[in-house]
């Protein structure tokens, strides 16, 4: 069937980067899908040309971790699936990755029915799901199976915090990992301690710390990291592949770090906020400057921290960049003006991610263009099993690309960002790095500054089971480790015998 002209696109002139190799090259674009990548192109008459010329034509970004209008600490985030996805697109991000999270006792199924039914009318670029996993039985394992077999789901997130409401303990995370395993999907964990931070923001209140400067001082890094170490130990016990998320601190990055070293099957996701700002802002005198900052984990008054995070990613201990994108503006912070545990956790992000991660990665000389796009995109498509149709600039691949102005700068402010929410944790930060064009499903739908999202143009992508990049040595090395009994003579010597006095 002839296309229509609208439906072809040559990105001309500019230079490709995938995560492993670099080209000057052309992409020529037919419905949705990149149908060729190379020089001297031959093209239909019709054909709209979008000038790349000293550009960079990548992989369009894919943020793991989002979280548009989640109904949270008795309100809703305030950026929704359209405002999310609209800004997402802003910045060159062409797919999220969200969360359907039922409370204690609901069901996972209708959860993920729930979360379509708000994000399939909204979303403005693709998305995916991920599920929360907030109690354990039975059934919850039937439906994690139900979720992965019948609705594209393939990955589950376990809670070691939020206690007495989605926090699970030991037994269950055992038995939720089992599961994963069980099914071919990736278990994610929420790491931090949830006993402590309980126990510790107790003793803050009493002593009248009541500020957001008590959050971190409720949860500092070791609690972090005792959970992502427990994690860690947990999954490998039985042999499940773990994902941690919002990886915030030194010390459960080098968790990580270790455990890979270690041979352990284990991938990190460090977020904008945690590469892009630290958690001295907790410390602010306006109130509302250093609630807009309050997430879980939290960030970390280390200063260095960010650093340190990029430089893992550099050298592949960390592997993703999400952004925990959930936000609340000032009068839905103030829920927790007189007591920082009612103050809505989750900051933005969406919008300015690859930006920040372009300017403190790849502008800081620690990471060149095709490590960006690895840890901006394709790692997540290959964790997640949606390569190459995502995560590539390659014939057959989805043309979701943005054409990067490497060169150009913006200084990130929420007085001029697409975001919904009244606060920017990254004000004020001047970037180099916008996203010129953007194009979703094959269609400009940024030029130059203008946003021309299109409210449910996006489409639910399925993440099948059994990502061969997670689970491709799990078999083997469940024989290999597999543990042997020993054959020997059995004993025939004397035993004492027990009275029964007890
Ligand atoms: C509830 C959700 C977002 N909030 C946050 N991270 O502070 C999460 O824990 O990831
Ligand atoms: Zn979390
Ligand atoms: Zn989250």
């Amino acid at each position: 069937m002839a296309t229509s002209a609208q439906n072809r696109l040559l990105i001309k002139g500019g230079r490709v980067v995938n995560d492993d190799m670099m080209q000057d090259a052309d992409v020529y674009i037919e419905d949705g899908i990149i149908k060729q990548v190379g020089t001297n192109l031959h093209t239909p008459g019709g054909t709209r040309v979008v000038e790349a010329k000293g550009h960079l034509v990548m992989p369009g970004g894919i943020d793991t971790h989002t979280h548009m209008q989640l109904p949270f600490m008795g309100t809703f985030a305030v950026d929704d699936f359209y405002t999310g996805t609209r800004a997402a697109l802003a910045g060159g991000t062409t797919m999220i990755m969200d969360f359907a999270i039922p409370q204690k006792g609901e069901s996972l199924v209708e959860a993920y029915h729930r979360w379509r039914s708000w994000a399939d009318p909204k979303v403005c670029c693709d998305y995916a799901l991920h599920v929360g996993v907030t109690w354990w039985c039975d059934k919850v394992g039937k439906e994690m199976e139900e979720l992965t077999e019948e609705h594209g789901i393939n990955s589950f997130k376990m809670f070691m915090a939020y206690k007495d409401t989605w926090q699970l303990d030991d037994h269950d995370l055992l038995e939720s990992f089992k599961q994963c395993k069980e099914i071919g999907a990736l278990a994610q964990v929420h790491a931090e301690n949830g006993d402590i931070i309980k126990e510790n923001t107790a003793k803050l209140l009493d002593m009248g710390i009541t500020g957001p400067e008590g959050h971190e001082l409720s949860r500092p890094e070791e609690v972090e990291a005792e959970a992502t170490n427990r994690a860690c130990v947990l999954a490998n016990q039985v042999g499940c592949p773990l994902y941690v998320v919002h990886v915030m601190s030194k010390s459960a990055a080098d968790v990580v770090s270790n455990k890979r070293r270690q041979g352990h099957i284990v991938f990190g996701e460090p977020i904008a906020a945690s590469l892009g700002t630290d958690g001295t802002h907790y410390y602010h005198k306006c109130w509302r400057h250093a609630a807009a900052h309050v997430m879980g984990p939290p960030l970390r008054p280390d200063c260095e921290t960010p650093k340190y995070l990029m430089d893992l990613l550099a050298n592949g201990d960390l592997q993703t960049t999400g952004t925990d994108n959930c936000t609340f503006s000032a009068s839905q912070k103030a829920l927790g003006k007189d007591d920082f545990t009612k103050i809505p956790n989750g900051v933005n992000g969406v919008e300015d991610r690859m930006s920040v991660i372009w300017e403190k990665g790849v502008v800081s000389g620690k990471i060149d263009p095709c490590k960006f796009v690895a840890v901006t995109s394709t790692n997540a498509a290959k964790i997640f099993n949606i390569y190459p149709k995502k995560g590539r600039i390659a014939v057959g691949s989805d043309a979701d690309i943005v054409v990067w102005n490497p060169h150009a700068t913006r200084t990130i402010s929420a007085k001029t960002h697409y975001q919904a929410v009244d606060f920017n944790i990254f004000e004020g930060m001047e970037v180099h790095g916008i996203a010129d064009y953007v194009i979703c499903h094959g269609r400009v739908v940024v030029e130059e500054g203008n946003v021309r999202a299109v409210s449910g143009m996006g489409k639910f992508v399925p993440t099948p089971s059994h990502s061969p990049y997670v689970y491709g040595r799990v078999q083997e090395r469940d024989i290999a480790n597999a543990p042997k009994k020993v054959d020997r003579a059995p004993y025939d010597g004397p035993v004492i015998q027990l009275n029964n006095q007890g």
